[in-house]
């Protein structure tokens, strides 16, 4: 069972509950964490229409296959593989990335309200994080209580990969090869996330048993998770836990296409990562570095 943790009275106060749930479990819901329902639903609202535009038209804003044009743009489907020894994996994304700078492009031309939205959304999201991140640093007693405020200090400025992406599982078709998912599954890359899902459900969270279990929509909660970096840094106090988003059992329900909104929080491009009570558990590597080794393996 993934906790729920109202924050109505301030993150920093629910902080010995969230790290406890996410120490135990890796996953979190918080409600009333700052940001409402219909902030959320302006953001699936805009990004809808983006899915409804032709492939040609969406094609227009792809994500760059070179890392060095950035991360942001339309993923299509099929063309990022979270789990390599998949079949197929059917979603399709768009990446917001604002370090990305000159290469920050948004489908201004067809929907002119898509980039104040999402980049409204982003800050929002930041700011949600920052707190986030803040307590955690406090709740688990780090030597540097600041350690995550210096090593996020760029985040939605300059070399900081923090991304928000959204995320769209549409209808499956009639016949899919067998092994197909809608993503694969894996453990977030950076420091956490936060995810956003509408009502259909699907995403499932790996348990220390091995055994996965539903992460249902909560509403008006946000899916808080702890990524790859994260757990480098807590030299595994925290996990990186694995989670996927099956096809539904159900035929019935293959017609039922799904939303999420996920947000990554990454650390500065050059913070080097490695475990803050001095163990050599895992080798010292920069948030980039680490970005590279996944997308090199996913992309
Ligand atoms: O769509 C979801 O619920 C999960 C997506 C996800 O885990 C990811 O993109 O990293
Ligand atoms: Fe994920």
């Amino acid at each position: 069972m993934i906790p729920v943790i109202d924050c109505s009275k301030g993150i920093a106060e629910a902080g010995p509950e969230i790290v406890k749930a996410i120490e135990s479990v890796g996953f979190v819901y918080l409600k009333h964490f700052g940001i409402d329902t219909s902030t959320v639903d302006k953001v699936l609202a805009v990004s809808d229409e983006f899915w409804r535009l032709d492939l040609d038209v969406k094609n227009k804003y792809a994500r760059p296959t070179a890392y060095d044009k950035g991360n942001t743009g339309y993923v299509a489907p099929g063309v990022e593989m979270l789990d390599p020894t998949n079949k197929a994996e059917i979603r399709e994304a768009y990446n917001v990335t604002p370090k990305d700078g000159l290469f920050l492009t948004f489908p201004d031309e067809e929907l002119p309200e898509f980039r104040s939205t999402v980049l409204d959304f982003y800050e929002r999201c930041w700011q949600v994080a920052r707190e986030v991140l803040h307590t955690l640093a406090v709740e688990l007693k780090l030597p540097d209580v600041d350690v995550f405020e210096k090593t996020h200090s760029h985040a939605g400025t300059g070399n900081n990969a923090t991304t928000l992406r959204l995320l769209h599982y549409p209808p499956l078709p009639e016949q899919i090869a067998p092994g197909t998912v809608r993503c694969g599954e894996h453990s977030d890359y950076g420091t956490i996330t936060l995810l956003f899902q509408d009502a259909i459900g699907g995403l499932e969270v790996k348990g220390r048993d091995g055994a996965f279990v539903p992460a249902n929509p909560e509403p008006g909660a946000v899916l808080i998770n702890a990524g790859d970096l994260l757990q480098r840094w807590t030299d595994d106090r925290i996990l990186a836990v694995k989670h996927r988003v099956l096809v539904p059992e159900d035929r019935g329900r293959w017609m039922d296409e799904r939303r999420s909104l996920a947000f990554f929080v990454h650390p500065n491009d050059d913070a080097v990562v490695q475990p803050l009570n001095g163990a050599h558990t895992y080798a010292p590597i920069t948030a980039k570095q680490h970005l590279l080794n996944m997308f090199s393996k996913t992309y």
